[in-house]
C-alpha cells in the first residue's frame, strides 16, 4: 500500500465514525462505515451529508474516486480492506472482542488502527493474534475539522507500520504527532489537566461557567491556538514560570476521581448536547444552533490559522 489506502473500513459510526470516513473518502479512498446498530447507521448517513458540506468549505484535500458506503454486514465491510479504523465505545473488553472478531475475518497484512482516547495500545493488543498490526490513531473531535492525529505505537507494533501510518496521515494533509505510549496519550493528558482544574474551580464556586468559558477561551485557547505551550514559555519568560509554578503548582487540584457534581449530573441524565442539558441547559432547537455555531467557528478559525505563520 502506498500512502492512502484504496479501501478502508471504519468500525463504529457514532460521534467520530462519519467524520473519519468522510475525511478519508474526500482524499480519494473507498470507505466502508460499519456499525452493529442499524439506527446508528441511519444517523451516520444523515451526519455524513452534513460533514461533506463542511469539508467543502475548508481547504481539505480532495481527490476523485472517494466514497463512503454504510452497512451492518461486517464481511462486506471488510472485503479487500487495507486499513481498519476502530471507533467503538471506550471499553477495553469491547475493543478486544471487536479485534478478535476482525482478526478471524482478515489477512495478517491488514492494519488495525484504534481511535481510543487513551487506553494503552499494548494492553489492547494482549489478546490479539497479530499484535504487530495494532496502532493508536487518535483523531480529535470533530475529526473532519481538527487536522492533527496522534500516532501511538504499542510495545509490539511493527516499526514499518509506524512509518506507514505517518505517511497515510500526511496523504490526507493532517499533521501526524508520533508519541510514546502513556495512558491518555498527550492530547488528553493536557486536556484533562485543564478540565480537572476547571471542574474544581466550578465546584468551589470560584467562577461561573460563563466566566470560566470566557477566561479559558480568550486567556488560554486564543493564545495557545497561535503559539504552542513550549514557545509560550519563551514569550512569558522562564523566570516568570519558575516564580509562579513555585507557589502555584502545589495549590492546583490533584484529585484522582471525577468530581461529585459531574457524577450527580450524569445520574440525573444530564450528559450534554445528547440529552439537551449538561453543564448548560438547552431549549428546543438550542443544541442544533450551538452545534452549527461551533462548526462555523472552527471553520473560520482553521482558515485563519492556516493563513498565518506556524510560530
Ligand atoms: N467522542 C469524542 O469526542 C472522541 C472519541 N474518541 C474515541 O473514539 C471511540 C468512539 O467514540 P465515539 O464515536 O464518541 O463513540 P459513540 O458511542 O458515539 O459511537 C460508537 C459506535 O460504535 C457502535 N458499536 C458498538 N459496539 C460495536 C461493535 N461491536 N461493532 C461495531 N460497532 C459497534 C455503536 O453502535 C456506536 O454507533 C472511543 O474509543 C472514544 O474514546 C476519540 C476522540 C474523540
Ligand atoms: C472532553 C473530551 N474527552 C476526550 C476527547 C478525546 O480525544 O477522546 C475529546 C476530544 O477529542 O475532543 C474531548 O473533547
Amino acid at each position: 500500500m502506498s500512502s492512502l489506502p484504496t479501501i478502508a473500513t471504519v468500525i463504529g459510526s457514532g460521534t467520530m465514525g462519519p467524520g473519519i470516513a468522510a475525511t478519508l473518502a474526500r482524499a480519494g479512498a473507498t470507505v466502508r462505515l460499519y456499525d452493529i446498530s442499524p439506527d446508528a447507521i441511519a444517523r451516520a448517513e444523515a451526519a455524513y451529508d452534513v460533514v461533506r458540506g463542511v469539508l467543502e468549505s475548508v481547504d481539505s484535500p480532495s481527490a476523485p474516486g472517494g466514497s463512503v458506503s454504510f452497512g451492518t454486514d461486517l464481511d462486506a465491510a471488510l472485503a479487500d480492506t487495507e486499513l481498519i479504523i476502530e471507533a467503538v465505545p471506550e471499553k477495553l473488553e469491547l475493543k478486544q472482542k471487536v479485534f478478535a472478531d476482525l482478526e478471524a475475518r482478515i489477512g495478517d497484512d491488514v492494519i488495525i488502527a484504534t481511535n481510543t482516547s487513551g487506553i494503552p495500545i499494548t494492553t489492547m493488543a494482549e489478546s490479539m493474534t497479530v499484535p504487530a498490526r495494532l496502532i493508536g490513531m487518535h483523531w480529535s473531535n470533530p475529526p473532519h475539522l481538527i487536522p492533527m492525529i496522534e500516532v501511538i505505537p504499542g510495545e509490539k507494533t511493527s516499526s514499518e507500520l509506524v512509518d506507514q501510518l505517518i505517511e497515510i496521515v500526511k496523504a490526507f494533509n493532517y499533521v501526524p504527532v508520533l508519541e510514546k505510549e502513556i495512558p491518555g496519550f498527550v492530547e488528553n493528558r493536557v486536556l484533562y489537566a485543564i478540565l480537572r482544574e476547571c471542574m474544581a474551580l466550578l465546584e468551589e464556586g470560584i467562577v461561573t461557567p460563563e466566566g470560566l468559558d470566557a477566561c479559558v477561551k480568550w486567556g488560554i485557547g486564543y493564545k495557545l491556538s497561535v503559539v504552542g505551550p513550549t514557545r509560550l514559555l519563551d514569550m512569558a519568560g522562564l523566570d516568570i514560570y519558575q516564580a509562579v509554578s513555585g507557589y502555584l503548582n502545589k495549590d492546583l487540584d490533584a484529585s484522582t476521581d471525577t468530581p461529585q457534581f459531574i457524577k450527580d449530573k450524569i445520574a440525573a441524565g444530564q450528559l450534554g448536547f445528547k440529552t439537551n442539558g449538561g453543564m448548560y441547559e438547552y431549549g428546543d432547537g438550542d443544541v442544533d444552533a450551538k452545534r452549527k455555531e461551533i462548526i462555523t467557528g472552527l471553520i473560520a478559525a482553521r482558515k485563519t490559522l492556516a493563513s498565518i505563520p506556524n510560530v
